[in-house]
């Protein structure tokens, strides 16, 4: 795979001559506009509304493209950026680019390997995957199919702390190295899509494997999942998450454990600020892919204000519409220290399994490798809010 020495970019190239010489096509769509067409095709209503579905009219979700449409990249020429690189350190860990892959739960609904197949794409790319707690395979697992690539481990943090504890020490020890802990989604957003079909896959599909396997929440059992599945079933969905949380309960998760928090789902800098000044090392500034609060502001747009409030004092973070390489230099320029792909990845592997997910990051750090060098910088770091002018 490619390391920072060969750039990206050379994905390209690979592309065209496979295509001159041997006359073979990419296996699937590279323009993500027609593989995600693909992928709705591919999978049943069900879990393709789950997917791509947003909150109440999709206002958000919208909002979240508009936001990239108010910022133009600014190209500037003959600064020599034949030498180039991606790589950048992110919470302390060096990366090959600054991108991950946003925590997505239950990712069987795409395809049969789900999480285990962008575990392994993961691996092969080394761009980290930050593991749902609604994952349909057992965090373990998931470590396991990354590989040596570093690895996030996203918490819902639930209602009995002995279960969160539980899950904090099992992502411990299983190399995850850090923790996400998810914000905005203490209780499901409002999802027509998912209502009209009735589907909410991960309370009683396989987004549950890992409450039924854990020591704490088997011990809160009277009797265990196995020879009674629904009163399981029924303390999951009510341990899944506790709407009470405060910002005093973060003491808690730092009192837990050593390893970085980040939180995900801050849009305002006062927010921001507090997160600071609750010891957490990042954020993540996010509307969850407009899933969760309808007529909510676009994710980019919280950014600079965001960066500005706490860049200093923590690592920003951003995810939210991320749909190309151009992208994500704009969230890089207005300061985000990393992004995370979302939806993008879900089309690759609904197309193409563990292949699907490969290609769709590869073409997204190819795209991100170009867009920085055509604009002008030879490293992540040269790029900044010089690189943008705002739209008219
Ligand atoms: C199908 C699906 C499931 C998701 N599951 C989770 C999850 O389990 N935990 C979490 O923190 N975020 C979850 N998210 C939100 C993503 O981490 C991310 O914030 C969002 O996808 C970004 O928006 P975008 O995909 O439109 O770029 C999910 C998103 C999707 C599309
Ligand atoms: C409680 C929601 C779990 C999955 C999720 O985060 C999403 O569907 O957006």
């Amino acid at each position: 795979m490619s390391s920072p020495e060969i750039p990206f970019a050379n994905y390209q190239y690979e592309i065209y001559l496979r295509g001159s010489m041997m006359n073979q096509r990419p296996r699937r769509p590279l323009d993500w506009q027609r593989l995600e067409e693909q992928a709705a095709a591919t999978l049943a209503r069900g879990p393709w509304g789950y997917i791509a579905g947003g909150a109440g009219r999709g206002d958000t979700m919208r909002a979240n493209q508009a936001a990239f449409d108010r910022w133009a990249l600014s190209p500037r020429m003959l600064r020599d950026v034949a030498q180039r690189s991606t790589a950048r350190t992110v919470l302390g860990t060096p990366l090959p680019a600054p991108v991950l892959l946003a925590p997505i739960g239950v990712q069987t609904l795409a395809h049969p390997d789900g999480e285990l197949a962008t575990a392994r794409a993961s691996a092969r790319t080394g761009v980290p995957l930050v593991t749902s707690s609604a994952s349909s395979f057992t965090f373990e697992e998931i470590a396991e199919a990354s590989g040596d690539t570093p690895r996030w481990y996203q918490l819902y943090w639930p209602k009995d702390r002995t279960i969160a504890t539980s899950f904090i020490r099992r992502a411990e020890a299983a190399g995850y190295s850090a923790l996400v802990v998810t914000l905005d989604t203490w209780l499901l957003g409002w999802r027509p899509m998912d209502l009209d079909e009735g589907f909410l896959p991960f309370l009683w599909g396989e987004g549950n494997v890992n409450y039924l396997q854990d020591p704490a929440f088997r011990a809160l059992l009277a009797a265990p999942p196995e020879e009674d599945m629904q009163a399981a079933i029924g303390q999951f969905a009510f341990q899944f998450s506790n709407p009470a949380v405060t910002w005093e309960d973060l003491a808690f998760l730092r009192e837990t454990t050593e390893l970085p928090i980040v939180l995900k789902g801050i849009l305002r800098a006062d927010d921001a600020r507090l997160a600071a000044e609750h010891g957490v090392d990042g954020v993540i500034v996010s509307n969850h892919g407009g899933r969760q609060v309808d007529g909510a502001i676009g994710a980019l747009a919280a950014l600079p204000e965001v960066v500005d409030a706490v860049g200093d004092r923590l690592e920003v973070l951003f995810d939210s519409g991320i749909r190309g390489g151009s992208d994500a230099l704009k969230a890089l320029a207005l300061g985000a220290r990393a992004v995370l792909l979302g939806r993008p990845y879900m089309w690759g592997l609904a197309t193409g399994g563990e292949d699907g997910v490969v290609d769709v990051v590869r073409s997204l750090l190819a795209e991100l490798d170009l867009a920085m060098a055509l604009t002008g910088h030879r490293t992540i770091d040269d790029v900044d809010r010089s690189a943008l002018v705002a739209t008219p």
